[in-house]
């Protein structure tokens, strides 16, 4: 149950130090009180999927209404059509061939079901290449500074590595402030231009500092004015292009923060960008307020890129993992 920061890193050998007895025993409480806080923080989709449905996966039977009952709650819930259709007619072929019997048979092969759509690859991140190199992109007000700061934040903090931030969003004096302040609440490093220089020069001097210091994380953020797209497209490849000139093969990460409100609107994010930079992985943010939570399933099943994390809220805490099985779990559980 739930992934924590261990699982979704893969680090070099050693430098993880191991947990320790006592660590490794409040593991498991640890990890219920984060199922928890993903099932209370994910109300409102769960809401949005209905307390009738509700009713019928628990309680009801099978019959014609169900499956248009089922139908209407996940596209309600911006899981999209096409998933929806493939969803549904998975569980009525199955329910046909006898396979399942009763609402509760029904709830935990749906549960089933939108885990398997949800988990695309393995969702780890690589951060053993010293340094690792990870850009991240997205719509300004996704979260995309509040993401960065808080990976660097669990980087250092807890997987004791070192990071260096660089502040390659120059257009915005406020997004550099904002990363600032991470950088002091994280205890590491930033590298910023001038306002208004050149993007790509400050992701360049920020994975040559890294280099410098031995770091073993560099974060590049970059700006999401979405105004001109083309311009902006351009400008993430040719960021793109500069890191690699620091270190080959680098960025050996991208990351692109997507604002779990906007809905279908995410969706089409996430197409954009992938298409003007290879994407490895989504950040998926602000479930907490938003009743249409499905939009990871809809991104996983269309985009093929795996959610990597999710944000459930605004406190440090609130960014974690994403776990397909947790998710689709606190999508459909009901009771404490
Ligand atoms: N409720 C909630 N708020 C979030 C979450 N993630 C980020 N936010 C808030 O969303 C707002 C925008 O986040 P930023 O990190 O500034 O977004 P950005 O994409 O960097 O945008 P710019 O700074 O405008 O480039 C901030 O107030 C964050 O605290 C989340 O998971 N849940």
């Amino acid at each position: 149950m739930a992934r924590d920061w261990n699982d979704l890193f893969i680090t070099k050998a050693g430098v993880t130090a191991a947990a320790s007895a006592e660590e490794a025993a409040a593991a498991p409480e640890k990890k219920r009180r984060f199922f928890k806080r993903l099932r209370e923080n994910m109300a409102k989709t769960r809401e949005a999927l209905g307390a009738e449905l509700q009713a019928t996966l628990f309680e009801g039977d099978i019959d014609e209404d169900t499956w248009e009952r089922l139908e209407e709650a996940l596209i309600m819930a911006d899981v999209g059509a096409q998933t929806t259709a493939k969803v549904v007619g998975q569980l009525e072929q199955e329910a046909t061939e006898g396979g399942l019997v009763g609402g509760e048979a029904l709830s935990q092969r749906l549960t089933e079901l939108l885990a398997d759509i949800a988990r695309t690859g393995d969702g780890r991140i690589d951060v053993s290449h010293g340094p690792t190199v990870i850009m991240t992109i997205g719509v300004n007000g996704t979260g995309k500074t509040t993401t960065i700061g808080k990976l660097a934040w669990h980087l250092q903090k807890e997987l004791g590595l070192t990071v260096v931030l660089g502040a390659a969003d120059t257009f915005r004096a406020a997004a550099v402030e904002q990363l600032e302040q991470w950088s002091v609440r994280a205890g590491c490093e930033i590298v910023k231009g001038p306002e208004g220089s050149d993007p790509g020069s400050v992701a360049f001097e920020a994975v040559k500092r890294g280099r410098e210091i031995g770091a073993d994380v560099v974060i590049v953020d970059t700006a999401g004015r979405l105004h001109n797209q083309d311009h902006l497209m351009e400008e993430l490849a040719k960021i793109r292009r500069v890191i690699g000139k620091q270190l080959a093969d680098a960025p050996h990460e991208t990351l692109l923060t997507v604002d779990s409100t906007t809905g279908q609107n995410g969706l089409r994010q996430a197409q954009l960008f992938s298409q003007a930079v290879p994407v490895d992985g989504i950040v998926l943010t602000k479930l907490d307020g938003t009743a249409k939570g499905g939009i990871a399933l809809a991104i996983a099943a269309e985009t093929g890129i795996p959610v990597k994390l999710i944000g459930i809220g605004e406190a440090l805490e609130d960014l974690r993992p994403f776990d397909a099985d947790d998710f689709a779990a606190a999508l459909l559980s009901r009771g404490d």
